[in-house]
């Protein structure tokens, strides 16, 4: 099987439900473009550097995990105002509808804006609340993130944040979405913080074995999340170990797979060796996703799940 599709237009034209998708992770080209506009017309002094580092961040090859988490401090530059986060849901939004997603849960870290990480969130609700109004053809839902690499202050703040917008705005906050890079952290720190969450009746997601650590993966499944995130290093095909697979499939946890994601960051060398096939065969719940992506991007993983089966 090739690793590129062709056509991916019958996958446009297929309803759709995107289960993960990392808001700053989902910005097009024409919306990075618009919000280096934005810098620009702001007159920003730091422009000139954005621009030469998008250029090279643009160039089209695979990265590391580590080199993807560098992408996220670039494009963070971009979305550092109420407006440039406002513009960019928006987009993300509607570029979805675009492709006949219909129900979008969309995951972003709040980030503090002029020391507000409401700020951050309200302007990401309003832009949902727009597109409502706008009757843009989606359902929109939305978990807060926290990022494991930034300390349990912040994601407490984050975690209050989400507990509170879970009852005033329970029209549109689910719940919570633990993400970040796996080696800077020790992920049982923060579950005084997961079991507020489920306490308060809000759904919680996990990012789990994007890399090999089977201690950290046990503690995950044991903890039940509603849903796990990519779960790599579950696969018996890369552990030489049924353990965890077999207490995901006693867990019955939905994974949500994100195949390109996977394959950009290198955690699976191609999308014929990657573990969709072992979580099929095994009956685990799962859910294809993109977790970041360009426009572009969003909509080669279902043909390749054709080709293969
Ligand atoms: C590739 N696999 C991944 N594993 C873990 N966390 C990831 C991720 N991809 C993205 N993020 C998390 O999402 C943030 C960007 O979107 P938001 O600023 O939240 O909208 C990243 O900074 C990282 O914390």
């Amino acid at each position: 099987m090739d690793d590129k599709m062709d056509d991916p237009q019958i996958i446009f034209s297929m309803p759709k439900a995107e289960l993960h998708a990392h808001l700053n992770g989902s910005l097009s080209q024409t919306t990075i473009k618009k919000l280096m506009d934005l810098k620009t017309s702001h007159q920003c002094e730091d422009v000139f550097q954005l621009q030469t580092m998008f250029a090279t961040l643009s160039e089209d090859h695979n990265k590391t995990l580590d080199e993807c988490f560098q992408v996220f401090k670039v494009i963070h530059q971009l979305t550092d105002s109420e407006q440039s986060i406002y513009i960019a849901t928006v987009d993300v939004i509607k570029e979805f509808s675009e492709e006949n997603v219909l129900y979008l849960e969309l995951r972003t870290t709040p980030r503090a804006i002029d020391g507000s990480f409401e700020t951050y969130v309200n302007a990401v609700i309003r832009a949902i609340d727009d597109c409502r109004k706008e009757n843009v053809p989606i359902l929109v839902k939305l978990l807060l993130s926290i990022d494991r690499s930034k300390g349990f202050d912040t994601a407490k703040k984050i975690v209050d944040l989400t507990i509170s917008l879970g009852h005033t705005r329970n029209d549109v906050v689910v719940g919570l979405d633990v993400s970040g890079n796996m080696a800077d952290s020790d992920i049982t720190d923060y579950f005084p913080l997961l079991f507020k969450i489920k306490d308060a009746g809000l759904k919680l997601t996990v990012h789990t074995a994007e890399v090999r650590n089977d201690a950290e993966a046990e503690a995950i499944l044991r903890l039940k999340p509603d849903r796990i995130g990519h779960g790599t290093f579950i696969s018996p095909s890369l552990t030489g170990s049924s353990h965890l697979i077999h207490l995901l499939k006693e867990t019955n946890i939905p994974v949500e797979l994100c195949l390109t994601s996977n394959k950009v960051c290198q955690t699976v060398p191609s999308f014929k060796d990657h573990h969709w096939k072992i979580f099929f065969d095994h009956g685990i719940p799962f859910s294809i996703c993109v977790s970041n992506s360009n426009a572009s991007a969003r909509t080669v993983t279902a043909p390749i799940l054709f080709d293969l089966k």
